[in-house]
């Protein structure tokens, strides 16, 4: 997510860096849709989007966009977030104040006590938020100090999110293999100068299908590995949820994480999204996973991919 200066960014630079992608070009995009269809319609080999924040949770729009579309989670990062009130003018002059959603959320009580008369707008994202308060002396952003250097803006504060300690979780997604054969046999069949082409023994495995990528399987321990799946129960019955968590623990497989989100077909009916340590190819998962198959109406298995570890 763009323009230069988000904390997308921050996340993507991180992740090439851990991954050694010396090579690797940063494409920016508007939003979370946009760079998550970035990578489902072949515009870019790899996205990094935000998932869930310490201090707000998730992000809604992108667990949606995990459920409709063919990405597969291939990467975490997690990124310490230190929010800055940024301005061209003095404090007393700021009348609108920009973030992305999350920020606004993140800084909720900070704006309600300092700036009560101040409206709030929500943009695309913090950078784009320090872009536009670079415009305009009445307005500023709710961004990073490195947003702040690259549009020209004064920290007038710093650290102003609610809660001192605030994390965002981001995820590395790249199209899943399915849409990957497609987008080769596009590109074959619509060979150009500016498109990237693959040769056909590229198109057979999903991993050298990024020539450039020096990223490897991952063959780490079980407790290394996450892997995320989304989990519909369908028909509301005593006990459901119960059995699917159930047969995770009689495996003794650690989850991470486990959030709802609505089905959107009526209300109180959910999807659930589950984090677990492991890798979906080891026999034990591959079981638990067997086990719940029976039991629910829909499994996606998002991808397992190595847990974040601190640099
Ligand atoms: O807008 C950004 O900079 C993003 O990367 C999304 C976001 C917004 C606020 C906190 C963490 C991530």
């Amino acid at each position: 997510m763009g323009p230069e200066g988000s904390y997308s960014e921050k996340a993507a630079k991180l992740w090439v860096q851990k991954n050694m992608l010396d090579g690797a070009e940063i494409h920016y995009f508007a939003d979370i849709e946009d760079a998550f269809l970035a990578v489902v319609q072949g515009k870019s080999d790899f996205s990094v989007i935000p998932i869930e924040n310490s201090i707000e949770g998730s992000v809604g729009v992108t667990l949606d966009l995990l459920l409709e579309n063919g990405a597969e989670i291939i990467g975490e990062i997690v990124v310490k977030i230190e929010h800055c009130l940024l301005s061209k003018g003095e404090p007393e002059k700021i009348r609108v104040i920009l973030s992305h959603p999350q920020g606004l959320a993140q800084c909720r009580h900070f704006l309600k006590t300092n700036f009560p008369e101040a409206e709030l707008r929500s943009t695309g994202s913090t950078s784009h938020a320090a872009r536009l308060a670079g415009e305009f002396e009445e307005m500023a952003a709710i961004a990073s100090p490195e947003a702040a250097e690259c549009y020209g803006l004064k920290v007038l504060l710093s650290n102003v999110q609610d809660r001192k300690e605030n994390y965002t979780r981001f995820i590395v997604l790249r199209a899943s293999e399915t849409n990957r054969v497609q987008q080769v046999s596009f590109i074959a069949e619509n060979k150009s100068d500016n498109v990237k082409s693959y040769s056909s023994s590229e198109q057979e495995s999903g991993h050298e299908f990024y020539p450039e990528s020096k990223i490897e399987p991952d063959n780490s321990s079980l407790s290394a590995c996450k892997t995320s799946i989304i989990v519909y129960l369908e028909k509301d019955r005593p006990g459901a949820l119960y059995e699917i968590l159930g047969a995770f623990a009689k495996s003794r497989i650690n989850l991470t994480r486990i959030e709802s989100r609505p089905s959107k077909k009526e209300l109180g009916d959910y999807y659930f999204y589950i984090d677990f340590e492991g890798r979906a190819s080891d026999p034990l998962i591959k079981n638990a996973l067997k086990e719940i198959k029976n039991k629910i109406h829909t499994l996606k298995i998002l991808g397992s991919y190595p847990a974040f570890k601190k640099p």
